[in-house]
């Protein structure tokens, strides 16, 4: 019997990482035991539990053999579901408001925080205000026992270089110990609702009544105008502080050192002194180190001592092949993706990728690999650094958990306007579709935004004072964070949306009421940004205002999924990952959801180029709408970027995050924002802080 794959790889990584076959068998046999035989929960994050393991063991247990010698395949069961795959975790974006909850919140601290303006500068906002309003639907918060356990981060400092080490493809070391999961679903039960109309408060001078206008782009903003925090030690050589030239950084430094087991392998000192260190440095020597530990460590299994029943060329052919998606596996998603049981994605195989990989991988005239009607090609001037590895997808795909049906039965006749014929824009009688926006088809017959659509969506989103948010007794976000102690939840920004026709509907596939759902038009590229944010989107023609540039494609997460990526991620933060973002805009609007209805986009593994649009505060050139396609539902949209203004050819594109630079409470890092916005969020609690300091 062929040995299994999977434990072909384990043995091969360690190999790499300079462990012996010998030493790495009774750990392993220890791990399979203790782990009920699931092999999936010692390939998470790199194998970071058997590293752990034989770290542990190094360093004074020794070698613990308590398994008996029955054969890897015998204790490994295959056919157990795949488990969620353990990845990094990014931010769940969050637009934080100050105001006060519903009483059943019960005995959390008030909200005080402000995100698109300065708390400082706010006035209070009456909870009374005779625009709240608030509809009760007995509020019942879970029972507490069903939080998710906590990840442990305590790792000895060994443990730590040596996952580190092999953390070389931006996957940031899990937690030692692996959780339990807790399948249990959550009940939110009834909500109580608070909405919020347009909010009544003072608006500070600086940023009042912010209108759509023509702002500088980031690389025209002098130096001294960018924000004072991005100014710090691994930014002074005015190169990449995040992705730049990694040999010339100060803070992390690259040693060969000789292992106990006589091989070289790199080692990283970090010596980092503040938060962008962490945030930047770090994330880079991972990268750099797993870079030359796979360049320097014997890779062809022929130069090794493989146990000989783990020696079966299919097997090792089998293993080469998951390392670029193109070269055998017809669909680059691993063996799992022709399960027509399950309409999950994939566990994507954590292999390691040196920059000469991601170089094949990443085609450069095109990054979508034929994915898109467009080509869109990548490039760096700055350094030698590869985009990210990833999959390129060109629509949204469920992980796992995540309600969303796309059913034809279920788009109804309200749903579709199926006697329309032709463009329902020059359509005489009324579009179904169109009917429950209540304003309107959203497209002018040049295919951009009506004037007067975009501006109210960017003055909802960005202005105060016309912000709508719907507030939540027993929010998801919240108590995805903590749910023993649930904090108050922060409200979520009500928009404007769009609804496009579709299959069901009479209309022609040219019908000026799909846009979006016919992808990107426009020519983009993925560049290295001068300016420290590391990669970017551009775009290479002037653009309209108003215009649909791309989506935000990814997973498709329940916000619990979400979470749980984010704390085995949370011991270090990967700086360049992109924000998974809450699908927020109707929680709360249509009743309660269930609770794999909150949902969330996840771009880090699969996505489109969306995933490098870096964050600008405030005064981005994009802004995301949502926009509904094949499901009526609330809770599942696409969310589609628009230019908010006329963009120059060249010009970087750009969107707000929605970042709250003050909430310390996240389970991840916020990064240094180097947009170089006037309305730099960042930059003025920077201020503010030295301010206090001084
Ligand atoms: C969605 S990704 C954008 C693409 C990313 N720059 C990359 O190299 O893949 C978000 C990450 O980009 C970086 N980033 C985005 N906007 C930034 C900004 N204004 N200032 C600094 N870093 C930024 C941060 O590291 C953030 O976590």
């Amino acid at each position: 019997m062929p040995p299994n794959p999977r434990v072909v790889e384990v043995f091969r990584t360690m190999r790499e990482i300079g462990f012996k076959d010998e030493v790495v068998k009774p750990v392993l046999k220890r791990l399979l035991k203790l782990y009920d035989k699931k092999i999936e929960l010692i390939e998470e994050d790199n194998y970071r539990v058997l590293l752990d393991a034989l770290l542990e063991d190094q360093e004074g247990s020794g070698n613990k053999q308590t398994v008996d010698e029955a054969t890897f395949d015998e204790d490994i069961q295959d056919e157990e579901p795949p488990p969620q795959p353990l990845k990094r975790l990014r931010p769940l974006r969050i637009r934080d408001q100050e105001g006060t909850v519903s009483p059943s919140s019960g005995n959390h601290s008030p909200q005080t925080n402000g995100t698109l303006l300065e708390q400082s500068e706010l006035e209070d906002r009456d909870p009374t205000s005779t625009n709240s309003m608030q509809t009760n639907i007995s509020p019942q918060h879970p029972d507490a026992s069903t939080g998710s356990q906590p990840l442990s981060a305590q790792r000895s400092s060994s443990q730590q270089q040596v996952t580190d080490r092999i953390a070389n493809k931006g996957k940031e070391p899990m937690s030692s110990q692996v959780p339990a999961r807790d399948k249990r679903p959550l009940d939110l039960g009834e909500k109580s609702i608070r909405i919020d109309s347009p909010r009544k408060r003072k608006v500070p001078d600086a940023n009042a009544l912010i209108v759509p206008k023509d702002e500088p782009v980031t690389e025209e903003m002098p130096l001294n105008e960018r924000p004072l925090a991005v100014i710090g030690p691994d930014y002074i050589d005015g190169n990449n502080a995040d992705h730049g030239d990694q040999t010339s950084k100060p803070s992390s430094n690259l040693e060969i050192a000789s292992s106990p087991l006589g091989e070289e392998r790199g080692v990283t000192n970090e010596t980092h002194s503040d938060d962008m260190s962490r945030n930047s440095g770090a994330s880079n020597a991972l990268c750099l180190v797993g870079t030359d530990v796979n360049k320097g460590a014997p890779s062809d299994s022929s130069n090794q001592s493989v146990d000989p029943e783990l020696q079966a060329p299919s097997l090792v052919h089998s293993l080469d092949n998951h390392v670029i998606p193109n070269g055998g596996d017809v669909n680059g998603f691993g063996t799992r993706l022709g399960d027509s049981e399950s309409c999950s994605l994939p566990v994507v195989p954590r292999y390691q990728t040196g920059c000469d990989e991601l170089r094949s991988l990443h085609d450069l005239n095109d990054i979508t690999k034929g994915e898109e009607v467009v080509e869109i090609p990548w490039v760096n001037e700055v350094n030698n650094e590869c985009p990210p590895s990833f999959h390129y997808i060109p629509g949204n795909l469920v992980f796992q958990n995540a309600r969303v049906k796309f059913t034809l039965s279920q788009i109804t006749a309200d749903h579709c306007c199926a006697s329309c014929v032709g463009n329902c824009l020059s359509s005489s009688s009324p579009c179904v579709c169109v009917a429950e926006t209540l304003y309107g088809f959203a497209y002018t017959p040049d295919g951009l935004l009506k004037e007067d659509f975009l501006k109210e969506c960017i003055s909802m989103t960005r202005d105060p004072q016309l912000q709508c948010l719907s507030y939540c007794t027993d929010c998801p976000l919240e108590r995805s964070r903590n749910e023993e102690m649930l904090e108050p939840c922060k409200g979520h920004l009500n928009r404007k949306f769009i609804k496009e026709c579709w299959r069901k509907c009479g209309c022609h596939k040219q019908c000026g009421n799909r846009v979006v759902q016919r992808g990107i038009r426009r020519k983009l590229q993925v560049f290295f940004t001068t300016d420290g944010k590391g990669w970017g989107l551009k775009t290479l023609e002037k653009l309209p205002k108003g215009a649909f540039i791309c989506e935000y494609i990814g997973e498709i997460l329940t916000i619990k999924e979400g979470h749980e990526r984010t704390m085995q991620n949370s011991t270090i933060t990967k700086a360049e990952n992109p924000p998974s973002v809450p699908l927020d805009a109707y929680w709360n609007l249509k009743g309660a959801l269930k609770d794999d209805e909150y949902l969330c986009l996840d771009a880090s593994d699969y996505g489109n180029v969306a995933r490098f649009i870096n964050h600008r505060c405030l005064d981005a050139n994009l802004i995301e709408i949502p926009v509904k396609i094949e499901t009526p539902d609330h809770h599942y949209y696409h969310l589609a970027f628009f230019t908010t203004r006329e963009v120059d050819a060249l010009e970087e594109l750009t969107w707000d995050y929605g970042i709250d630079f003050d909430d310390n409470d996240q389970p991840f890092k916020n990064f240094q924002c180097k947009c170089g916005s006037k309305f730099c969020r960042n930059m003025q609690r920077t201020n503010r802080s030295r301010h206090l300091a001084s």
